[in-house]
């Protein structure tokens, strides 16, 4: 994701100035010089770039400062108050409310993610215990009924649709009408996405919005398409009553400069994000959260809550007490490992602690591992229960590790190296003492960072910004609940 090269290059300029002896105008100067390269190789537009340079000058008088003042403190401050003010339009997004017909249009070019982001969006609600509806009024695009209606169908959420007729209005109503009546309480309508120079596709827009009247209209804009995108953002504005912005494709190569150029030719919130093409992923979009991860402050609570939604509190304690028992099983990897997959890329985790950045997960290391654990996956799926819930590592005898190779498909050395990997999991998790490392209200003692730190590969310590690093992270994690980072994140394959 090259959002988090900004992140990087942004704390990397800020590092750089508190490394300086003195912090006077010329390093103040050099420092948001390199933070605006940064923005625009970005994508985000020269003149916010320069109005947000002017800004930080204004607001910081290293002059007026008192002696002792941190100044690195005060410029980032003013940096990551500027950054926020440049995603926050100042008026909240429309947010429906349960028990009332809320309507919701989308709109956005051909592509851009329309029609998965609003099953994406309906799914969202109805896990937030609405009771949605798809109405497909984009009669432009061939297809474009038979995605929303197999998108729809897997999600469980009722749909309306035609292959006849031809007229986006008239479905537009018609779906308005059978949704209300049956007591749907947020009727999303997607519309046709064309090109921009279509004026037919801005004319249809307003009709269907003059039509279903809706109490918000959100527009979809592709991550990825860089300075297009404040005059794209700007054209929706002007023909529809633009409340929100969802921007997909963030999972690929979006420089995320757009994201900003959207939200200033709105002046509307940006309120979720793609993450990729599955239903789930699909992220809440927070301004501060996501500035504090440009600067290298983290996401903790976000980090928490992602956790939380993949271990489920019950789990985590369940977990936790097997690892007290000393039993790390098989089994039990194998399930560390598919929450690791369930978290999503191993860089994004990183930008969401304190201090660190997705740059840290060196390039290509992030497919291997993912790789590595997918296979090892397989080679349990051939294991029996018993070798699986064994802890006996001497039960996987020559002939049993020959069959689970051919009945996995794989190499002989590929069952010996993630028995292997297993071995020193689970020497790992032996050393650490689990009961005594984490006290039932979860919070560490020095004396148990420092057992923990002793237990983890050096690797994994140096990967995560070396000893004192890992030690500031886990005081900085406060209360939280140690418990479930651990359940969240063991293995370090
Ligand atoms: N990687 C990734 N792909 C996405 C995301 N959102 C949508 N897509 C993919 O983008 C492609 C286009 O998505 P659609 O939902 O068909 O786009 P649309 O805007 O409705 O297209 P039209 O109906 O032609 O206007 C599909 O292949 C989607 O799976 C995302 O967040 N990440």
């Amino acid at each position: 994701m090259v959002l988090a090269e900004l992140g990087g290059s942004i704390s990397r300029a800020l590092a750089r100035m508190s490394s300086a002896t003195v912090v006077d105008e010329n390093v103040l100067r050099e420092c948001l010089n390199e933070i605006a390269r940064a923005l625009m190789q970005a994508d985000v537009r020269f003149k916010m770039v320069c109005d947000l340079q002017a800004n930080i000058k204004k607001s910081v008088n290293l002059e007026a400062l008192a002696a002792g003042t941190n100044k690195r403190r005060v410029i980032e401050t003013a940096v990551g108050k500027e950054l926020c003010k440049m995603l926050d339009p100042g008026k909240p997004a429309f947010v429906p409310k349960k028990g009332k017909p809320n309507v919701v249009m989308f709109v956005g070019l051909q592509g851009s993610g329309k029609t998965t982001t609003c099953t994406k969006y309906a799914h969202y609600h109805q896990r937030k215990g609405f009771k949605p509806s798809l109405v497909c009024a984009d009669t432009f695009r061939a297809g474009a009924f038979d995605q929303l209606k197999q998108n729809a169908t897997k999600a469980k959420i009722p749909f309306y649709g035609s292959y006849m007729e031809s007229d986006p209005v008239k479905i537009a109503v018609e779906g308005l009408e059978k949704f209300r009546q049956e007591k749907s309480d947020l009727i999303i309508i997607d519309t046709s996405g064309r090109h921009m120079q279509e004026a037919a596709l801005f004319e249809e827009m307003r009709q269907v919005a003059e039509a279903t009247k809706p109490d918000l209209v959100i527009f979809v804009m592709d991550g990825s398409i860089g300075q297009a995108a404040f005059d794209q953002a700007q054209a929706f504005k002007q023909s529809a009553s633009v409340g929100a912005v969802i921007i997909t494709k963030m999972d690929g190569h979006a420089k995320g400069g757009g994201a900003l150029s959207a939200v200033a030719a709105t002046k509307s919130p940006v309120i979720f994000i793609g993450t990729g093409e599955h239903i789930d992923e699909f992220d809440v979009f927070n301004v501060e959260p996501f500035v504090g991860r440009l600067l290298g402050r983290g996401d903790l609570p976000g980090l928490l809550d992602k956790m939380e939604s993949i271990v489920p509190a019950d789990q985590q304690s369940e977990l936790v007490a097997k690892l007290a028992e000393g039993a790390f099983t098989l089994r039990l990897m194998s399930e560390q490992f598919q929450n690791l997959l369930k978290m999503g890329p191993m860089g994004q985790i990183f930008s969401m602690l304190p201090g660190f950045s997705s740059e840290l997960m060196p390039k290509g290391q992030e497919k291997q591992s993912k790789e590595k654990i997918k296979r090892y996956m397989t080679i349990m799926d051939s294991m029996t229960a018993a070798e699986l819930d064994s802890k006996n590592p001497k039960l996987m005898t020559e002939s049993r590790i020959l069959r689970v190779a051919r009945g996995s498909g794989r190499q002989v050395k590929d069952v010996t190296d993630m028995l292997e990997e297993y071995k020193r999991l689970a020497k790992m998790w032996s050393k650490l003492n689990v009961s005594k490392l984490i006290p039932p209200n979860g919070k560490m003692s020095d004396q148990a960072i420092q057992k923990m730190l002793k237990a983890m590969p050096p690797q994994v310590v140096q990967q995560m910004g070396g000893k004192s690093a890992f030690e500031a992270l886990v005081k900085q994690m406060g209360g939280k609940d140690m418990s479930k980072m651990l359940a969240g994140m063991k293995g370090g394959a």
